[in-house]
């Protein structure tokens, strides 16, 4: 109890809050994501995760994922590297320590993509984010979007559609997200975001300009 306590008050002491974002896939956690990295310059960085799946036209290794082998991967996770990872879709993806390490040492805050089993390992961490949840307005719209992407075979676009009817119920859970910003008008949602985190940007900014 003690202990959880002292940890959270160090953290606060070590920089900003870094920031949770969960919710399914084709939410719009990257694009969100991307337009506050956009309108915030050197505020936000991302915690570059790594993953066994192959990428998408215009994804960079390192930028957007370190893309890797399943025996990258799991040699990683023998060695104590990650904070999390999970199997999502049929391949595998996690966090490593110096993903946030390297974006807290810039006194930014650190920015996590993760799904919901990774949001239940964050909580048994010791990173205290701000939890918060995309949601899409409605299912209907949700496989709209995923398809209109056209990032997805017809396999991958089910297996996400069934792992986002599993993820819209978990999301109702009390005490799980500090935050559920439903996703309808992208300037609306992209406001709420902000308002959500405007202290913690207020402090970086106080910091690094003072710095
Ligand atoms: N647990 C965990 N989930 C992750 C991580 N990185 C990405 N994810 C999640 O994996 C899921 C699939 O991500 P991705 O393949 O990029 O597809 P997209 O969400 O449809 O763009 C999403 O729910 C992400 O939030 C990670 O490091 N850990
Ligand atoms: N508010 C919105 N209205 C319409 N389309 C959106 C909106 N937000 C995101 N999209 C689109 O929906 C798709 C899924 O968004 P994306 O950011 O890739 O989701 P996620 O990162 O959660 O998987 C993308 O093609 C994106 O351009």
């Amino acid at each position: 109890m003690y202990m959880r306590y002292f940890s959270r008050v160090l953290s606060a002491m070590a920089g900003p809050r870094p920031v949770v974002l969960s919710g399914p896939s084709g939410a719009g956690k990257s694009t969100l994501l991307k337009k506050l990295m956009k309108e915030y310059d050197s505020v936000f960085g991302f915690s570059v995760s790594h993953t066994t799946r192959n990428p998408r036209p215009g994804e960079v290794n390192g930028k957007d994922y370190h893309f890797v082998t399943r025996e990258a991967m799991q040699t990683g996770i023998e060695n104590g590297d990650f904070i999390e990872h999970a199997e999502f879709s049929g391949n595998m993806y996690g966090t490593s320590k110096a993903a946030v390490q390297d974006v807290q040492a810039k006194n930014l805050i650190c920015i996590l993509d993760i799904d919901m089993q990774g949001v239940r390992s964050i909580k048994r961490a010791d990173l205290n984010p701000i939890y918060i949840s995309i949601q899409p307005p409605s299912m209907e719209v949700l496989e709209h979007r995923l398809r209109d992407r056209k990032t997805e075979s017809e396999e991958s676009l089910q297996k996400r559609l069934h792992a986002a009817r599993v993820d819209m119920e978990i999301s109702k859970e009390q005490g799980l997200f500090d935050t559920v910003i439903v996703n309808d008008s992208l300037e609306e949602a992209h406001g709420q975001l902000k308002a959500v985190l405007l202290e913690e940007i207020q402090k970086v900014k106080k910091t690094n300009m003072s710095s």
